[in-house]
């Protein structure tokens, strides 16, 4: 059935890994005590959710790690605001990512995001990508408010919130368990494999040709 609505995974699916762990977690690491020092109405709600005394370390912690924790998430999008605002970050996007769009858009599919990255964060990658503003194309965005991604649950929520039935979403990712909760839920699923090693497609010029 050819799917109403597509659901991307953003990190090893229209963004690089790279671009995520070797620029944006760089940032949010070297900017986010300053941030929490000149934004301490923002930031008291955030470190409330996060346990232990230290709540920095824990955070720094969490970025080492690449912990999914929506405390971070959050804070995370409010520091690379200041980034992408001065140019000094620009999200990539694969080349066949802003194609594929267009594709889809033409084709009146409704293109959503499901990203651990914050809503705020989805959006500022995209509306300032290396290709330019591209959130002219997406219509929704979800993130882990929804619930975890490897969770079928989550699926359900996002199909419901959408209106649609989960057979009529495709759902694209690069991780096998998120491919495996989307399936649970009963939506349509790929797993890209960027390297082209495995996987159902390598790029998102496959995906609905
Ligand atoms: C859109 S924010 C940058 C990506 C990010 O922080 C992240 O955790 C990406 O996770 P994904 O679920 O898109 O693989
Ligand atoms: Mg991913």
């Amino acid at each position: 059935m050819t799917p109403r609505a597509i659901l991307l995974d953003i990190e090893g699916t229209t963004t690089s890994i790279a671009f995520v762990a070797e620029t944006l977690f760089p940032f949010a690491r070297k900017h986010l005590v300053e941030f929490v020092c000149a934004n301490p109405e923002v930031s008291a709600p955030i470190l409330a959710e996060v346990p232990g005394d230290d709540k920095v370390a824990t955070l720094l912690g969490w970025i080492d790690e690449d912990r999914k924790a929506t405390p971070l998430k959050t804070l995370q999008g409010l520091i690379w605001e200041a980034g992408y605002a001065s140019g000094e970050l620009a999200g990539h996007v694969y080349p066949d990512t802003p194609d594929a769009l267009q594709r889809w858009h033409a084709a009146g599919i409704a293109i959503h995001i499901y990203s651990s990255g914050s809503v705020a964060a989805q959006k500022l990658l995209f509306g300032h990508s290396v290709a330019g503003d591209l959130t002219r194309f997406l219509g929704g965005y979800f993130d882990t408010t929804t619930g975890p991604k490897r969770e079928a649950d989550s699926y359900a929520r996002i199909a419901a919130a959408l209106s649609l039935p989960p057979s009529a979403i495709l759902f694209v990712s690069d991780i096998q368990p998120e491919v495996d909760a989307a399936r649970a839920a009963g939506l349509q699923a790929l797993l890209i494999d960027r390297d082209g090693t495995g996987g159902d497609v390598h790029s998102l010029a496959q995906v609905l040709p």
